[in-house]
């Protein structure tokens, strides 16, 4: 089961926490950009280059601390079909390094475009008889507000590829409230979607207890964290928020169960652009500053369970 291995990973390395790569040219410094300039000039494919150069330097100082990467695809969009092959390149340079890779795509629609995401993402598609991986994720985020019919794709993919995904419970930005918070016979939206995700999740069950089919619950709401967590036994939470949008690690502690398992907390902004931040740290030593601030995230939570 795909989250076993993320567990087992978590368990080996002490440390339930996730490195978003969600990169911007700007967050890449400059003696890398150049180089992808002097390259391919001024185009959307150096920045590409740019921009996998920065994450694979990441990865390897990140690889044997952290035990997952969360790639935000909308990063890679934004430069078109070069940013696209940067984040297929991104995925299988971590994998190739041990690290387990969701992708995080937010992929909603009605279930025959749920199949070509779910093929997409974390499936084979058939090439005139010959099957091929196009992403190669291990997990996904989706959005399962279209209901039952979109998410059951996703559930065959999974099942076939052992793969996981992460469903949007209750997010962590400041809107999150306006349709999630509203009570339908005195439930919350986002636990309702809980519960779904505990049903979706019923029949992939792993060795941990953990289901295939996680939720995402933002590290901004620490009291809905802990209340589905009581309400979730089999539901595996990413938890986004922790750092850059003001989430701590004493709010995050209620993500997890009695055995400090049930959740993994995702830092993007705060890792990849720690040099920034750190006084007098020069732009060459930017992996080793991400280094230092997976490790200090690392301790921070894990102080807590
Ligand atoms: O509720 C949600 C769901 C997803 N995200 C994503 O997580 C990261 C957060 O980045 P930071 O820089 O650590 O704030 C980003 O990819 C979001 O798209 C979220 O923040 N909240």
């Amino acid at each position: 089961m795909a989250f076993d291995r993320l567990i087992k990973r978590i368990d080996e390395l002490h440390n339930p926490s996730v490195a978003g790569l969600d990169p911007r040219l700007e967050y890449v410094p400059q003696f890398i950009q150049d180089a992808s300039f002097v390259k391919l000039g001024h185009t959307l494919e150096a920045a590409a280059d740019a921009i996998l150069q920065f994450n694979k330097a990441l990865i390897d100082a990140l690889y044997d601390v952290v035990p997952a990467i969360k790639p935000q695809a909308a990063y890679y969009e934004m430069y078109g079909w070069a940013g696209v092959r940067t984040l297929a390149e991104t995925i299988r340079y971590a994998q190739s390094k041990g690290m387990f890779v969701m992708t995080d795509g937010k992929r909603n629609d009605i279930g025959a475009t749920m199949t070509a995401y779910a093929t997409a993402h974390l499936g084979k598609v058939d090439v005139d008889g010959v099957e091929l991986e196009p992403f190669g994720a291990d997990a996904l985020t989706v959005n399962g507000y279209l209901g039952t019919d979109g998410i059951q794709p996703l559930l065959d993919v999974c099942e076939k590829y052992d793969k996981g995904i992460f469903v949007l419970a209750k997010t962590s930005n400041p809107s999150s409230g306006e349709l999630q918070d509203r009570l339908i016979d005195g439930k919350p939206v986002y636990e309702i979607m809980g519960e779904m995700c505990e049903n979706w999740g019923s029949r992939q069950i792993g060795a941990y207890g953990y289901s295939a089919v996680g939720a995402v619950v933002g590290a901004t709401y620490p009291e809905q964290l802990a209340e589905l967590r009581k309400k979730l036994p089999h539901t595996l939470f990413l938890v986004p928020g922790y750092g850059a949008q003001g989430g701590g690690a004493q709010g995050v502690a209620g993500a997890f169960d009695e055995n400090g398992r049930g959740a993994i907390v995702n830092s993007s902004r705060a890792i990849m652009c720690a040099w920034k931040k750190e006084e007098n740290c020069p732009e060459t030593a930017f992996a080793e500053a991400a280094r230092r601030e997976a490790i200090r995230m690392r301790d921070d939570i894990t102080a807590y369970l």
